[in-house]
């Protein structure tokens, strides 16, 4: 028999991820980590309650927020949506040699309180901080996992040694090395950075060792095919969807295109014809 825990832990993984593995999964934390210009193309979207009934109406299959925001508008993430709550972020305010580091702002308390889901945490692999987030991370994740809740990394290669020794961090080799060090930590969910291909990216997906692997969905396309194809690409390269911000709530209408999304993430169709099928061509 499963110790209880485990059972949580399943149990909560389902509420995100559908009987194909796979979840679409929206992210509204950019107010706090961006800063509330990135709402400004729709700025009616600046309000999480408006934007949130959006994309639960569509059918996204979670959405993740930071405790403050999820007070604000938790309720409106129905029961059959999963709610990821992030503990730690950093705010684009704060001195450059600080912004490799994301700090505590929540407690595991504070997202049982709210109802979450999952719990999520970021560690920037490679930073001169990387020290401090692993902590962080191990014992939100020891003690989430204690309660019952999947650990959400957000695994992201980031610092000085990395752009000197591979060029970019979206080099394959350091987000795969990124990814399996989420593993190896303890994470039940990573998400991570796009490698610029489908083979690269199933490297990764390897890497992960069977913990899924979400794509971080990054700044908006000006043309709404080109995020469903690099989502498509996602899914065939072994991916298990995506976590998107900008390119929804930076949207006039995020509606029909959350339902293409939707169409390629679940039903593997293709990005012009799910496309075609909403109304977005
Ligand atoms: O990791 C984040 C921000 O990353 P960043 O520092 O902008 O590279 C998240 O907080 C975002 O919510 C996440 O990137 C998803 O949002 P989009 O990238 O799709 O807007």
């Amino acid at each position: 028999m499963d110790a209880y825990q485990n059972v949580g832990i399943k149990r909560r993984m389902k509420r995100f991820f559908r009987r194909d593995g796979r979840a679409l999964i929206f992210a509204m934390d950019h107010g706090f980590e961006h800063g509330p210009t990135d709402f400004e193309e729709h700025w009616e979207h600046v309000n999480p309650r408006i934007i949130i009934k959006k994309v639960v109406r569509a059918g996204i299959d979670g959405v993740m927020m930071l405790p403050g925001l999820a007070r604000a508008a938790g309720i409106d993430v129905k029961p059959n949506v999963g709610l990821m709550i992030k503990l730690t972020s950093k705010t684009n305010l704060r001195p450059k040699d600080d912004q490799l580091l994301q700090s505590q702002l929540g407690y595991v308390e504070d997202a049982v309180k709210l109802g979450a889901d999952a719990i999520a945490a970021t560690v920037y692999w490679g930073s001169p901080q990387e020290d401090a987030m692993m902590r962080q991370f191990a014992e939100i994740a020891s003690y989430a996992h204690d309660l019952g809740f999947p650990v959400v990394q957000f695994a992201y290669p980031r610092g000085p040694y990395i752009n000197e020794k591979y060029g970019r961090k979206e080099d394959y080799r350091v987000v795969m090395y990124g990814a399996r060090a989420a593993v190896e930590s303890g994470a039940d969910m990573i998400k991570t950075y796009w490698t610029g291909s489908r083979e690269t990216f199933a490297k990764v997906v390897d890497a992960a060792a069977g913990v899924p692997v979400l794509l971080s969905g990054g700044a908006k396309t000006d043309n709404p095919v080109d995020f469903l194809k690099l989502v498509w690409d996602v899914i065939e390269a072994g991916g298990a969807g995506a976590v998107v911000g900008r390119n929804i709530f930076q949207r006039e209408d995020p509606e029909p295109f959350i339902k293409a999304l939707l169409r390629v993430v679940h039903r593997n169709e293709d990005p012009e014809e799910a496309a075609k099928a909403e109304g977005l061509l």
